[in-house]
């Protein structure tokens, strides 16, 4: 069990400003200018136009991003609090310090900003505590002042030990339990595991907190809190576990750096600093690093054949383009599903990311094109700074050619704008297909390339 730091409330007094008000009040109320320069700083690294259309308004929605995503340095766990504490007897409020009942309130869902690599990452929370001295706590308070901590720079346990310790601070209850379930991206070097099948493109970790009752892992009012999220697939095991302190969350602490050029650096380390976070923080000294390190996976280049050394005409049966004497009954559909990629959104600077199906017809008996040679290209233009309209539409471009000029492409992504910012629409992902030759006035063979897209369990 982690140690409780004992969280200070009173430092954000000192600072605390109630930003839960709109987003126009709030826009105002922050000076974007820093954080948009060292963002266009950023983009001209990456060989970026910083006027072209898509990107010319980037450095403010960045900033504009940042400052959301990280406003609970400005907000104040202990007024939440103070102001929600309602009287409430327990059962056998007769039994003299009856501590009462656990109340938890569970799938909680937010994202935080990982404080290595500062992408924001998604954290599922269950919070409880056991009510004392006849008191309870508006429900909704507790996912308030969960979010305080989550709209920071964070590494899970410290996140789960913030949130336990200030709500023991406000509410004094018998105890707080809060466990999280948080996942974060894991895009393939771009270096080393690029094809690796196995990779694994989330990574999870379960952590816990407790705070009097439940100080101790071995508590019974543990047992409470398991016997609840049992269903959640969520115990003990899981979550009291041991880390090693090389066990990294933060997939970024695992992946060399190599070379980063230090105007780079520089840059993140003063965004860091506009955000008032201290760069020079232990946990943050190699983050600007890492930071850069990501965006370099975006950096722009346009020939396909130097990234591809050429391999664009080996992996392709040229047979394939013998389609003038082949009519097409003699041709059969071949799809190619789930191929993963990763992108970044060029109006926010934030990971979309999913799976490319590409659908084209081959004569019968002949060989489909190798997998590998798609997936290179799917990489290719993912790792750009993008939209998914352009992004599904270049690769079926791209591959048309290969393909005998028949193809389809549909590409399927979560967009984390979308999920951890702006909407916050959780779970939402959208799909967009491009149509060349055949499939474009086809529609029972577009409907038979749809129908063979397995149902996407999460992207
Ligand atoms: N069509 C399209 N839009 C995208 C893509 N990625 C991000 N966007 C959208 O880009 C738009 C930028 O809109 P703006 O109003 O300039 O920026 P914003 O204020 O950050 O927008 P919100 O996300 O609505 O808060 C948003 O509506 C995003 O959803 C994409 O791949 N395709
Ligand atoms: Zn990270």
């Amino acid at each position: 069990m982690e140690h409780l730091g004992q969280y200070d409330l009173n430092c954000d007094l000192k600072n605390g400003v109630n930003m839960c008000c709109d987003e126009e009040s709030f826009v105002k109320e922050i000076n974007t200018t820093s954080i948009e320069y060292a963002v266009k700083v950023l983009l001209m690294d990456l060989g970026e136009d910083i006027n072209r259309e898509g990107i010319i308004k980037t450095p403010h929605r960045v900033a504009k991003a940042l400052f959301e995503g990280t406003r609970g340095y400005k907000q104040s766990a202990k007024e939440i609090v103070e102001g929600a504490l309602f009287p409430e007897a327990g059962v056998d409020s007769t039994k003299v310090g009856h501590a009462g009942e656990l109340v938890i309130v569970r799938d909680l869902e937010f994202y935080s900003y990982c404080e290595s690599c500062m992408l924001p990452f998604y954290f599922k929370c269950h919070v409880g505590y056991v009510p004392s001295g006849q008191r309870v706590l508006g429900l909704s308070k507790l996912s308030r002042v969960t979010n305080v901590f989550a709209k920071r720079f964070q590494e899970p346990q410290r996140l789960a030990n913030e949130v336990c310790s200030a709500l023991h601070q406000g509410i004094e209850p018998a105890g707080v339990a809060v466990v999280l379930q948080c996942t974060h991206i894991n895009i393939p070097d771009t270096e080393s595991n690029f094809f690796d099948s196995n990779h694994k493109g989330l990574v999870e970790t379960l952590v816990s907190s407790g705070s009097g009752v439940f100080e101790n892992n071995d508590a019974d009012t543990w047992g409470d809190v398991f016997g609840l999220l049992k269903v959640r697939g969520i115990d003990k095991d899981k979550v009291h576990v041991k880390r090693s302190l090389d066990q990294h969350w933060c997939p970024s602490l695992s992946s060399k750096i190599g070379e980063i050029n230090p105007i780079m650096i520089t840059a993140v380390s003063s965004i860091l600093k506009s955000l008032g976070e201290d760069p020079i923080r232990k946990e943050l000294v190699g983050t600007p690093s890492r930071y850069a390190k990501w965006l370099m996976n975006f950096q722009y280049c346009n020939d396909i054949y130097v990234k591809l050394n050429g391999s664009l005409r080996s992996g392709v049966d040229d047979s394939l383009h013998t389609n003038g004497e082949v009519s097409f009954d003699d041709k059969e559909l071949h799809s190619d599903l789930n191929l993963p990629f990763w992108s970044q959104c060029e109006h926010h600077l934030l990971p979309f990311h999913g799976v490319v199906h590409i659908g084209y017809f081959i004569p019968k008996g002949f060989h489909p094109v190798e997998k590998s040679l798609l997936q290179s290209i799917v990489h290719f233009y993912g790792f750009k700074l993008q939209v998914q309209e352009r992004l599904t539409k270049q690769i079926a471009e791209t591959v048309s050619p290969l393909l005998g000029g028949n193809v389809i492409v549909v590409v399927e992504a979560s967009h984390t704008c979308m999920i951890s910012r702006g909407i916050e629409k959780f779970g939402s992902n959208t799909s967009t297909i491009a149509v060349l030759g055949r499939f474009s006035t086809d529609l029972a063979a577009r409907t038979s390339f749809l129908e063979s897209i397995p149902n996407a369990t999460s992207l």
